[in-house]
Parts: structure tokens; sequence; C-alpha cells
């Protein structure tokens, strides 16, 4: 059989790859955990275009940025579709979510209502807020160093509520029941929407009625959809309220409901756009700012010179802000180079196809699922030699200016690149630049004095993200 199989690929002319099994394909094959590391393999097996097929879905590896630039950028219009889960979109209640839209009419609509808001101009509305809640990241990470994890998710939470729906967050630990609704609603969601759970809840429709207790509940899809519709509804719905009783602010919202009434959008189209924004990037942004914190804790010496650049650069008396990043280069350099150590979504987020296609001779059949694996291109020793090594020199010249790579590729390609890279990197910078002006990450020392050697382990879904480790933060003292 196999044999057969072999021959009917050959025929077909797809890209090279590793031998399926009859009937579930590459399936076993792949890392069921870290994927990208199988087809970080498969890339010096076979290249940067590899071709595998799994449970009948045809899949297509992008292992470089040439590659991925080609396809999902240069021809664009035919490799922005997502792959078709319109059983998880269904029951799940992932439907409202512009992330994992097919490539059509509404889609675009949300790119507007969200881009019009997220370009590189009207974000510099929201530094001031961005500050604010820095400030308050400080304080808890001074005051509860070992829970960084969750100051880092209100951090990005509450950043998320302000700009879209001007939801203010209560300071200081301040229980806050919009965030705790949303946050929770959207863990739920991001177990459930991996392309795996897609391919398997299609395979076997029954495991979405599998009851909440049972072992595998996590795949309950009235469940998950109960708390999806919340994420959307709630924050979206205290908004309006806010709106009738004129108390609320600039955010995209008001500005997105204000244009729907002109240009007769769907409101409910405007309440899913914002809805997507905080499940793309709540979880991104406080994932990658546990890789900072990691990589800091790993390195002081990277922390010294930071530190250095800062106390030379930023009266004491003040905090850094984003309007001092052109003359931070090394905080710059650290921000890229968080982004590319550990790059929260390894694998971007899958495009499609739509049509047939040729590419350097390979045929790319239409409907294919087509997978930037960013983490290879993170690890391409050309352009970063010693890839493993956290060294954010990479980014900088001769003459300690940055340089051109910013990275960019994390943020995925053409018409689907993700629509909050300048909000996010405005929330990472400055949070960045005031950890380092004000704390000290140390390695946490046992009770005999002795240092303990974080070893890092990842939690790993759709992004990756590392798991909570000793470490000690103090007040430097500036
Ligand atoms: C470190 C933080 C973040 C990273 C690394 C990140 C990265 C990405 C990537 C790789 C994609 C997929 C692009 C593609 O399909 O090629 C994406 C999509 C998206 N991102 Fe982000 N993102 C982050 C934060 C955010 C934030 C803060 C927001 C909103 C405020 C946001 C909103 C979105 C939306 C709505 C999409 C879907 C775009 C579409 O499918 O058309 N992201 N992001």
């Amino acid at each position: 059989t196999t044999s057969w199989l072999h021959r009917k690929r050959r025929d077909k002319g797809y890209p090279p790859g590793p031998q399926p099994l009859p009937l579930v394909g590459c399936a076993q094959q792949i890392d069921s955990v870290r994927p990208w590391m199988t087809y970080t393999e498969w890339k010096v097996l076979y290249g940067d275009i590899v071709y595998y097929t799994a449970l009948g879905q045809d899949a297509v590896v992008l292992n470089s940025e040439k590659v991925a630039e080609d396809l999902l950028e240069k021809r664009s219009s035919n490799y922005s579709d997502r792959m078709n889960m319109s059983i998880v979109m269904e029951f799940y209640g992932v439907a409202f979510d512009t992330v994992f839209m097919r490539h059509n009419d509404t889609w675009r609509l949300h790119r507007r209502i969200l881009q019009q808001g997220l370009r590189r101009e009207p974000v510099k509305a929201y530094r001031s807020m961005q500050a604010q809640r820095a400030l308050e990241l400080l304080h808890n990470l001074k005051d509860y160093p070992g829970e960084a994890l969750q100051h880092f998710h209100r951090y990005s939470g509450s950043i998320i509520l302000g700009v879209v729906y001007d939801h203010n967050v209560g300071l200081d630990k301040d229980r806050d029941t919009v965030l705790e609704t949303v946050a929770e609603a959207n863990g739920t969601g991001i177990h459930v929407v991996t392309p795996g759970t897609a391919v398997l809840v299609k395979a076997f429709p029954f495991l979405r009625h599998i009851p909440r207790w049972m072992p595998g509940g996590w795949l309950n899809a009235a469940y998950c959809k109960g708390q999806l519709d919340d994420m959307v509804n709630v924050p979206f719905d205290e908004l309006k309220n806010r709106i009738v009783s004129g108390e609320a602010g600039e955010c995209i919202g008001i500005d997105a409901l204000e244009r729907s009434i002109q240009a007769k959008i769907p409101e409910h189209d405007v309440r899913d756009a914002c809805g997507s924004a905080f499940s793309a990037g709540a979880e991104t942004t406080a994932s990658a700012l546990m890789v900072f914190f990691l990589a800091m804790t790993l390195h002081p010496e990277v922390q010294s010179r930071a530190q250095h650049e800062i106390d030379t650069v930023v009266d004491a008396d003040r905090l850094p802000t984003f309007d001092d990043s052109l003359s931070l280069p090394y905080i710059e350099a650290i921000y890229r180079e968080t982004l590319r150590w550990y790059p929260v979504l390894p694998l971007g987020i899958p495009h499609a196809s739509e049509r047939d296609d040729i590419y350097r001779g390979h045929q790319i059949p239409g409907g294919s699922v087509v997978i930037p694996n960013v983490w290879a291109m993170t690890r391409d020793a050309d352009k970063y030699p010693d890839p493993e090594v956290f060294n954010p020199d990479r980014f900088l010249d001769g003459e300690g200016n940055v340089t051109d790579d910013e990275c960019d590729f994390v943020f995925g390609f053409g018409r689907r690149v993700c629509p909050g890279r300048h909000l996010v990197k405005a929330s990472l910078w400055v949070a960045i630049a005031c950890i380092l002006a004000e704390l000290r990450i140390e390695k946490a020392k046992d009770s005999e004095g002795r240092t303990i050697e974080p070893n890092p382990e990842w939690i790993c879904g759709m992004t990756m993200c590392p798991k909570p480790f000793p470490c000690n933060v103090f007040a430097r003292g500036r």
C-alpha cells in the first residue's frame, strides 16, 4: 500500500515529505506537543517546503521566510484562507473569531474594524494608559514575584479591555468581574481551538457531547460556547451601557459603533471583531512577557547592560516611556530577541489555500492547510548564528544601532498579518523597559543559600509559554 501511495503522490508532483501510513497519513509521525520540532526536522530531510497528509487533510509546511513570503504575501489572493473548522466554529462558539474566519466578506469587515483603531498612529493614544498599567505591573511583581504569569495576564488583558472597550480594570489587584469573565472564557476557548482538535472533532463529531466531568470533558461544546458567548457579550454590553449614560471614553469599540451606523454594518460584527482582539492578544502578550522574564533570570549580564543603558538615558526620577525607545537600542534589541528566542506562536496561525497552485515545480492542492514554521525561521543559523542562545546583540550593528531586522515574521504574513502588532510592541516594550529600570530579577536560592537553576519547561498548545519557575525580584532603587 505504501509504495502505491508513494507513487500516487509522486505522480501528483506534491512537494517532498514523509511517507504517509494508510488511513492516518502522517499524523503519528508528528510530535503532538511540539509539532514545530517535527516540521523543523523535516526541513533538514525534505527542504523549505514539505507536503504531508494527516487524517485526510493536505498540509504544506513552509520552513523558511522566503517561501512563506513567496506564497502567503506575494500570492495572498490564494493563501489567505483558514482551514475549514466549521464544526468547531459552530458548536464551540468560535464563529465570532476573526482569527479563524474563512477568507470572506465578514472577515474583510472585521479586519477593517480592527485595523482602523490598531494602526500605528491611533494606537499612540493609549500609551499613557499602557504606562499606568506598567506601573501596576511593577508593584505586583515586587509584591508577588512568584505570580509573574498572572501579573502578565492582568497586564495584557487590562490593556486590551481599555483599548477596545474603554473598560478600566481597577488598579492594585482589585478584582474585576469583566476581566475575570473574559479571561476565563478565553482560557477555555484556547484549549479547544487548535487545528488538532478541529481535525479530531471533525473525524469524531460525538466527542463534542462528552460530559464535562468525564476525561476529555474539555471537549464539551455547549460549555465552551456558553463561555465564549459571555466573552464577546459581557464587555460589549457594558460599553453600550456606558455609551447610553455618556461615560464612555475613546476606544476602538466606540469608533467602530459610530462608523457602523453610518456604514450600515451590523452591530454583531462590531461586537465580534472586538471580542477577537482579546482572544488573539491577551494570551500571546502575556506569554511573550514570560519569555522575557525567563531570559532575564537566566542572563544577569544582559540585565546589567540594559540597566546601564537606561540609567544613562532616563533620569532616575521617572520611568522610561515609549518615547525613549529610539535612545535605548539595547532595550529594543532585547524586545526583538524575546520575540525570536521563543516565539509565542511557533507555527503562526496556519493559513489555507483556496485553489490548486504550482510553486517551484510542485503542486499545492487547493484546500491545503499552509503552515508557516515560525520556529524554523527563528532557528535559521545563517541569519541567527547559535540560534538557541538568547543574544540581543544579533539585532545591533557594529555601531550599536538596531539593524533592519524587526523579526516581523513572528506576526504572520500577508493579508492575515497580526493587526495588533503596533499595540503589542508598545505594550511589550514599555513593560520590558520599566521592569529593567526598576527591578532586578535573580535566580531563586534554596534554604541553604544555593542558587536554584531554572529548568525551563513549556506550556505548549497553539501558543508556547514558559511554565512558572522560581526566581527572586528586588527593587533596584535607582
Ligand atoms: C506577542 C503578541 C502577539 C503575537 C506574537 C501575535 C501574532 C499573531 C500572528 C502570528 C497572527 C496570525 C497571522 C497570520 O495568519 O499570518 C495573528 C493574528 C491576529 N492577531 Fe496577533 N499577535 C499578538 C498580539 C495581538 C494583539 C494584542 C491583538 C489585538 C489587540 C492581536 C490581534 C490579532 C488578530 C485579530 C488576528 C487575526 C488576523 C486575521 O486572521 O486576519 N494580536 N497575531
